[in-house]
């Protein structure tokens, strides 16, 4: 598949066939699609964290049952927000040619592009994507992101320490919530820890019942920090069985807590399935900073979990793309191919 998705939605007048979801990827209950929980996606004010202990035990609740929540008063400014939607817009918005610059190579992940092929039955993402590795620094492979744009690269390179500090703030709370000491899980992070931004693109789509931005999936990362457009929402998490619509929270990130999370949390925290639904008339872009511990190393459930009563869960792994693609491919989860 050579073709942007944006060309094909430009220039196709059927939908090619390998976009075409299947059912049996559907995981929940899809008559019940878009089903709104009366209490919704918990809101976590983040500022409250080190002081409240109703609000640590809030977050704890909101992991163990949803995955996720919407972080407010999180330290970034919305007007800051504006400034990452607005380069993400700018990027997709570039001409043909000068996006193409940053192609992704073929076996690569790291570029412009949209859904690696990685079998023949796979079913194509309605998304183009820009992937970006923004930490170690030293791991920057400058080439693939857009030529001439400061402007892009130093919203990107502040964003990226914003989000490093938040993340900090979010594992010291979650070892808290689960009476841990607040560094336990930061330690496996280790000195080079790792974090990628994605921008994804999903163009509105004639055939936008038949096709997914995203198919079901867990994140491999840690955690994944999302921002969402102010108006056009597409996101649903799988929670009982059911999906549910993750709403665009005014100046929110939604965070997810994921795959490397529900290892070192012994199981704890799950790692929450979602998708992402499309729009026949809008557009729309998110930007996602997956965080993750230093890809050499070796990451497993923390000590003090394991007890008598609670035996260890998950085998100790290097959690790496390749670890994470190799499983994909062949159809499985690798969160599940680290349980003992
Ligand atoms: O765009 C979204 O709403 C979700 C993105 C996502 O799940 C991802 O990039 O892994
Ligand atoms: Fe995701």
């Amino acid at each position: 598949m050579n073709n942007q998705v944006h060309e094909i939605a430009a220039h196709c007048d059927q939908l090619p066939e390998r976009f075409i979801r299947k059912d049996d990827e559907e995981y929940g209950n899809i008559t019940n699609a878009s089903a709104s929980s009366p209490t919704g996606i918990p809101v976590i004010d983040v500022s409250l964290l080190t002081s409240s202990h109703s609000e640590l035990d809030r977050l704890k609740s909101a992991i163990t049952t949803w995955g996720c929540f919407q972080a407010i008063n999180h330290g970034i400014e919305g007007s800051f927000l504006d400034k990452v939607r607005e380069i993400s817009g700018l990027f997709f918005n570039l001409s043909a040619d000068e996006k193409k610059k940053c192609l992704r190579e073929e076996n690569d992940i790291e570029g412009y592009g949209n859904d690696m092929v990685l079998s023949d039955n796979q079913t194509l993402d309605w998304t183009d994507r820009l992937y970006l590795n923004v930490l170690p620094q030293d791991q920057k492979r400058l080439q693939f992101w857009p030529q001439n744009h400061t402007y892009f690269r130093e919203v990107v390179n502040e964003y990226c320490s914003k989000i490093e500090f938040i993340n900090e703030v979010i594992l010291k709370a979650l070892a808290r919530s689960l009476n841990l000491e607040e560094n336990c899980f930061l330690d496996q992070y280790g000195t080079a820890s790792k974090m990628i931004a994605r921008f994804n693109y999903y163009p509105p789509c004639p055939w936008a019942d038949k096709v997914l931005g995203l198919k079901p999936h867990s994140d491999g990362s840690a955690i994944t920090f999302l921002l969402q457009g102010k108006e056009v929402e597409g996101l649903q998490v799988l929670k009982d069985g059911q999906w549910f619509g993750v709403p665009s929270v005014p100046d929110a990130l939604t965070i997810n807590v994921v795959d490397q999370m529900e290892i070192m949390s012994n199981g704890i925290f799950k790692s929450p399935m979602h998708r992402v639904l499309v729009s026949s008339k809008d557009q729309r872009i998110t930007v996602a900073m997956f965080c993750m511990p230093q890809t050499e190393k070796d990451i497993g459930p923390v000590d003090g979990l394991i007890t008598d009563g609670t035996p260890r869960l998950y085998k100790n792994v290097t959690y790496s793309i390749e670890f994470y693609l190799k499983n994909y491919q062949q159809g499985t989860r690798s969160i599940d191919a680290c349980k003992i």
